[in-house]
């Protein structure tokens, strides 16, 4: 066996020996072997030290370098075989296929992000030349590229251990940026997490990376998760889970005498707005798919439909039957930790007993530890009395909004906080009554889409998985896609300095045969 309960520092392998974290069997709720030994206040100092000294060397290599990094972390992940598969099926409960595919989405986004990095564009570079006769003052020589910020604290999501956690998109983007990172194990996950810290680790040694590129800690009180954040070495952070979690790392962020940006992904309910002819013409159809992203995943997905917005009437009622019945045929599904599933269960019974909401469906029966589904409906008054209603549920529950009209739709919609995604279920006869939704949407979420559900997150360029708060902590980014990148980069302006104290992606003779806006024009580089 490859996991020995052990974190890494820099070149270092070797056991914690602050208290000990165990990882549970989801399924059963009991513990796995081995013990996990948490980071002492001396490990998360020399991890920032090393992090803090690899920075400049790190940043300073060739974007080839980087690149061939990231691919040989992905080759490396593979080469764990069913040892990975099989350990992060038991911690997480989720499914073989389900993982295997996250393992594949995971060196997929390490092998976008080295694309990235072969194409350069993320630099931004710019070139306003001088203009020595302009009248009545000469302009100054300006060039602009991106550098990466410095070392970046990373806390990955239980639901995603392998996507969004040690190397996922965040580890990803921020080691594409040019930034170290210092990673904290999910403690829902500790033996996925090792291993795939030695898969990184396997790489940097290959790619001959300096020690201190990535560094691996488990916390055994969260008090190095939090130190973590205060450090002044660290830079950056790139957290997904609860509001609270992300919120309580933000404020140690705030406070600190340097602040620093928290990119975190956080709570977010997805509405979902079914519009009168898409109902009208397929509300059957509408409720398959709606139970079927419901149920994914436990419905332990950020872009789960927690919510649904639609006007009452013969076409609704017929998509709640359709969804009762869909619901009714799907069995409960093991939660990622027995804490989680005690926070649906809790949420649930606040929505079942709560005097506006009607319980409409219900999934199969579940036992132990395992999520049982759940619709409620309420009506838009109740909703809007009560701003519990909005609060994430995490898991497979969702609630339906039942509107007089579409004034009441927007209405419902003019109330929502910020929102990772909205989903729109439209025919053509609907168009009209959209169009004035959608500057409101535009406000409130980060992606928009038509006669689809959010869940499953197409990794590319175009891609936002971000919004506003307390979607993520800064709506102006995404971590996921190739636009990640910008979270972890920061623009420096040269003026007048000579050519041979440039970068080399801001020099006359362009040596990395960059595009380049130059006087403000995208410039292909000369043959
Ligand atoms: N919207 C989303 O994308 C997601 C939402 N969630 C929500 O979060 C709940 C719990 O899930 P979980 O993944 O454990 O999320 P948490 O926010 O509890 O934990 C995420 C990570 O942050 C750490 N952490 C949390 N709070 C603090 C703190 N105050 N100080 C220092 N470190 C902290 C955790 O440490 P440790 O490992 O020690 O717990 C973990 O590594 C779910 O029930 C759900 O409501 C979860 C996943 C995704
Ligand atoms: O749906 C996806 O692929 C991403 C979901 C996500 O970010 C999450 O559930 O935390």
């Amino acid at each position: 066996m490859t996991i020995q309960g052990e974190q890494i520092i820099g070149r270092q392998i070797a056991r914690g020996a602050e208290g000990s974290i165990y990882g549970v069997e989801a399924a059963t709720g009991e513990k796995l072997q081995p013990a996990f030994g948490g980071a002492t206040q001396a490990d998360l100092e020399r991890a920032c030290q090393l992090a803090d000294e690899a920075f400049d060397p790190y940043r300073a290599l060739p974007a080839e370098r980087r690149a061939a990094f990231l691919e040989a972390i992905a080759e490396e992940i593979l080469a764990l075989g069913d040892e990975l598969i099989e350990r992060c099926c038991a911690e997480s409960g989720l499914p073989r296929g389900r993982i295997e595919g996250e393992r594949g989405r995971t060196m997929g986004q390490l092998r976008l992000f080295a694309s990235v990095l072969r194409d350069g564009g993320y630099l931004d570079a710019r070139v306003d030349p001088p203009m020595p006769e302009r009248q009545p003052l000469p302009r100054v020589d300006l060039r602009l590229r991106n550098v990466p910020i410095g070392p970046v604290a990373v806390f990955g999501a239980s639901n995603f251990p392998l996507a969004f956690s040690v190397a996922g998109g965040d580890t990803a983007s921020a080691l594409a940026a040019g930034c170290p990172v210092v990673a904290k194990a999910h403690s829902a996950h500790p033996g996925t997490s090792e291993l795939v810290g030695r898969a990184v680790l396997a790489a940097a040694q290959r790619c001959d990376m300096p020690e201190g590129v990535f560094s691996l800690l488990f916390d055994s009180s969260r008090r190095i998760g939090q130190g973590l954040v205060a450090d002044h070495r660290i830079k950056a952070v790139g957290f997904t889970g609860s509001r609270g979690g992300g919120t309580a790392l933000m404020k140690i962020a705030a406070s600190r005498p340097e602040p620093i940006p928290v990119y975190a992904e956080m709570s977010s309910i997805n509405p979902v707005f079914l519009f009168p002819q898409a109902l009208e013409a397929r509300a059957e159809t509408i409720a398959k798919g709606f139970a079927a992203s419901l149920v994914l995943g436990a419905g332990q997905f950020c872009t789960n439909p927690g919510l649904v917005i639609a006007v009452e009437g013969p076409a609704l009622d017929r998509f709640v039957r359709a969804t009762g019945e869909a619901l009714a045929a799907l069995p409960a599904s093991v939660m990622l930790t027995p804490g989680i599933h005690e926070a649906f269960e809790r949420g649930v019974a606040q929505l079942t007993g709560h005097a506006g909401v009607e319980t409409v469906a219900r999934g199969q029966e579940g036992g132990k530890l395992r999520g049982q589904a759940a619709f409620f409906a309420v009506d838009a008054e109740g909703f809007l009395a009560d701003p519990m209603l909005q609060e994430e549920v995490f898991g497979a529950s969702s609630l339906l909004v039942r509107c007089r009209d579409e004034a009441e739709m927007r209405r419902v919609a003019e109330r929502l906080e910020g929102q990772l995604t909205a989903a729109l279920h439209i025919e053509a006869g609907d168009h009209e009554a959209v169009r004035p939704l959608l500057p409101l949407l535009e406000r409130k979420a980060g992606r928009i889409l038509v006669n689809g559900f959010g869940t499953g997150v197409e990794v590319g360029h175009a891609m936002v998985h971000g919004g506003p708060f307390p979607a993520t902590a800064d709506g102006r980014s995404t971590s996921v896609g190739s636009k990640a990148i910008e979270r972890f980069l920061r623009p420096v302006c040269y003026q007048d300095m000579p050519d041979d104290l440039l970068p080399p992606a801001l020099q006359n003779a362009n040596p990395e045969r960059l595009w380049r806006r130059v006087d403000g024009v995208l410039t292909q580089p000369s043959a």
